[in-house]
């Protein structure tokens, strides 16, 4: 089938630079973030096995890579910003600037052994620990003085122990269940709590202009799935009460309604709480409270 190519265009001039980035490829965050910046208006890729494609319209050349090679490639200035896991990341080395927290892909990173032994992470010292991260591994053994061996494996690390490769392991922990399959117990605090995050590199102190634009339009999908947009009739003499319940972000939009004893309120607020905030505004006695879905924004 023939490649698709962006239609015929005068080549663009230093200024019009593309912004390059990087996208995982598969995995577990290549769907969301793909999701994410199809809401940010940015061209979807119709083959899966396409690695490279050009959105025309935004300026922008997308690359798909493996979710642990991004933070390299941006680092170096291959490509101006990507989409990865802050464990990924943090793993890397590579010295990379978190832009915006994307609110998918949420792990921990857990060291983990047998559920019949009773582990503590002193008593790592002098054994072997099975990782697909072995760089954040290491940095957390020596800030902690334990001198440990780390088996450095590809994935799968749970099966690792069963087969006398390693003694405990130290993985990214989702919901748990691989670790509970294979009578296995997380112990000690988390090495990194991750998520996807969109970032650029350290070489720069600010974004260029292209680069911020990528990032507030990102920012705006993300803030708008973390908020809803509440509306709702307060009785004029409630005012100051609604207003402390629902600040909004610099303040709430307060219109008069054709009753002078009532106002319409309008803020932003976090999705996260917004029932709980519509029942207190019920029981204060506001009416008509309704909260929509925000598509995007920009603050
Ligand atoms: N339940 C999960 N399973 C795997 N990765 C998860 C999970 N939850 C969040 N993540 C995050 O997804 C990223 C890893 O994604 P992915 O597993 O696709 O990469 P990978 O391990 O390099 O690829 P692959 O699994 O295909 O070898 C990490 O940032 C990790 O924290
Ligand atoms: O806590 P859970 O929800 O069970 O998820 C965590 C598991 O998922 C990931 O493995 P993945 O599927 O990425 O395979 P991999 O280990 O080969 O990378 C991770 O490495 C853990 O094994
Ligand atoms: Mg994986």
């Amino acid at each position: 089938m023939p490649r698709e190519t962006p239609e015929a265009r005068e080549p663009l001039e230093e200024s019009l630079a593309m912004l390059r980035v990087a996208v995982p490829n598969k995995g577990a965050l290549s769907e969301a973030a793909a999701a994410i910046l199809s809401e940010a208006g940015y061209r979807r890729r119709s083959d899966p096995k396409d690695l490279n494609v050009i959105d025309v319209a935004n300026e922008v050349e997308f690359y798909f890579l493996r979710p642990k090679d991004v933070a390299i490639y941006v680092a170096a200035g291959q490509l101006d910003v990507g989409i990865t896991g802050r464990d990924l990341a943090a793993d890397s080395g590579a010295e990379v600037i978190e832009e915006v927290a994307l609110g998918f892909g949420s792990s921990t990173f857990r060291y983990a052994a047998p559920s019949d032994e009773q582990w503590t992470v002193e008593g790592l010292e002098g054994k072997r620990i099975a990782t697909s991260y072995p760089n954040l591994v290491r940095r957390d053994l020596a800030e902690r003085g334990i001198d440990a061996e780390i088996i450095r494996l590809d994935g799968a690390v749970e099966i690792s122990i069963q087969l006398g490769v390693a003694d405990a392991i130290a993985d990214v922990v989702g919901s748990g269940r691989t670790l509970r399959l294979h009578g296995l117990t997380a112990f000690g605090e988390s090495l990194c709590d991750s998520e996807a995050v969109l970032i650029r590199t350290a070489a720069t102190a600010q974004p260029s202009k292209y680069a911020a634009r990528f990032i507030k339009r990102v920012q705006g999908v993300v803030f708008g799935q973390q908020y809803v947009m509440i509306d709702y009739d307060c009785p004029k003499e409630l005012l100051d009460l609604a207003v402390e319940l629902t600040p909004g972000l610099e303040s709430p939009t307060i219109s008069p309604m054709a009753d002078p004893a009532w106002l319409a309120v309008r803020a932003m607020v976090p999705r996260k709480s917004h029932q709980q905030l519509m029942d207190e505004l019920s029981d204060m006695g506001a009416r008509a409270i309704l909260a929509s879905d925000i598509r995007s924004c920009r603050f």
